[in-house]
């Protein structure tokens, strides 16, 4: 699971302590989470191993993508914005990095017309499709989309993501376990302190209670 558009020390510590597997920043300008690279790379450099960085990019060109995951050491990519096939490669080497290629589903019944399946097989060499809701400034709204409406079956590493809390994520999950290769999931607003001017700082019990839920999913797929 990841937690994503973190900002400061005592949220990524909390991310980690709570058992995340990876940690998001935004380096879209334009976000209320937004860090620079040279943030990014500070924050990231308390990650123990096996925790990833991710860096969260809304159609930035490809020398910043590439500059910007080589200064983060062990970073994959999160293409946010219209970024093509072809663009996401060229932006991650091709093949030296990893990346998500992010699937803006339309809210409510429009989300029946997504082809994720197209979709997948359209961003076939990305190591996961991350769905997130198509909102306003490309991502982080906190909304959620009908989840019910995506396909019975996608060829592809999933990562549900939107409007995702501690309360609902155990619902995401039973929803589309079983429609995917792997299922993983990853919040930001959920996961914030509540009320306004909080973008960005995040609160370790909500945290706490969003990993527990989490788990508590999963084990109940193996149970
Ligand atoms: O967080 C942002 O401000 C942001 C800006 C532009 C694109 C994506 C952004 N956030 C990502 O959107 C998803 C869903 O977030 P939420 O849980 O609904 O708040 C997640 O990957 C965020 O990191």
């Amino acid at each position: 699971m990841k937690i994503c558009g973190l900002t400061r020390e005592a949220d990524v510590d909390a991310a980690v302590e709570a058992g995340a597997d990876a940690i998001g920043f935004v380096l879209y300008p334009k976000s209320p989470r937004a860090v620079t690279v040279e943030r990014a790379a500070e924050l990231a450099s308390r990650l123990p191993p096996f925790i990833t960085p991710v860096l969260l990019f809304v159609n930035a060109d490809a020398p910043e993508v590439m500059a910007s995951l080589a200064q983060v050491k062990g970073a994959i990519a999160q293409f946010h914005g219209e970024e093509t096939p072809e663009q996401c490669e060229e932006a991650t080497g091709p093949g030296r990095f990893r990346y998500l290629r992010a699937a803006r589903i339309p809210l409510g019944a429009a989300g029946a017309g997504f082809d994720l399946v197209k979709y997948a097989s359209d961003y076939s060499h990305a190591q996961a499709i991350l769905l997130d809701a198509h909102v306003e400034g490309y991502g982080g709204g906190g909304k959620a989309f009908d989840w019910s409406l995506l396909p019975p079956a996608v060829d592809a590493h999933l990562v549900l993501s939107g409007g995702l809390t501690p309360a609902n994520v155990s619902d995401g999950i039973h929803s589309l376990r079983t429609r995917c290769k792997t299922l993983s999931v990853d919040v930001s607003s959920g996961v914030e302190i509540d009320g306004p001017g909080h973008k960005g700082l995040k609160d370790a019990g909500k945290i706490r209670a969003f990993v527990a839920a989490v788990r508590a999913a999963d084990a109940s797929f193996s149970s």
